[in-house]
């Protein structure tokens, strides 16, 4: 049976401690996986917090960096639930989503924060000339 098939967005509601889902794998370990990890909190070696961190999200590069035994790595295999769509393998590619950072989210500068900084500026100029009167 061909494994089943998810979103990066189905992966992303998988995100609570009580259903957590990571995603996990490059090209060179055979294309990003969908993991469900809920089972496995409590066992963790490093830890649940590490995992919670990274719940819904693509964790490889961090899985990578702690450099893993082959044990983690076959224990791996038995929570894998199925991959994720070729669309979504591309965006990870393409777009280097997250690396562990954010999902769904595509990152880049907020909104807000641009607004804020803007009128926190204007208003500066505005003080400044104000006093200079
Ligand atoms: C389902 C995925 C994972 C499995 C099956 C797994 C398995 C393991 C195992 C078996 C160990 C013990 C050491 C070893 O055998 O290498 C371990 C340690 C550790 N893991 Fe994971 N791990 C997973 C995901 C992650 C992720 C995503 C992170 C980080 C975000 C992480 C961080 C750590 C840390 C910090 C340690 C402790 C290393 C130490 O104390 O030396 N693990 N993991």
């Amino acid at each position: 049976m061909a494994p089943q098939q998810f979103t990066l967005e189905e992966v992303a509601g998988h995100n609570s401690e009580k259903d957590i889902w990571l995603i996990i794998g490059n090209e060179k370990t055979g294309g990003p996986k969908v993991y469900d990890v809920t089972k496995y909190l409590e066992e963790h070696p490093g830890g649940s917090e590490v995992l919670l961190d990274h719940a819904g999200k693509y964790a490889d590069e961090m899985f990578e960096d702690i450099g893993h035994s082959g044990d983690a790595k076959e224990k791996l295999k038995t929570l894998m639930v199925g991959e994720l769509t070729p669309e979504d393998v591309e965006k990870l590619a393409s777009e280097k989503v997250s690396r562990a950072s954010e999902l769904p989210s595509k990152g880049g500068l907020n909104p807000f924060a641009v607004v804020v900084l803007l009128v926190a500026i204007v208003l500066g100029l505005y003080l400044s000339k104000q006093y200079k009167n």
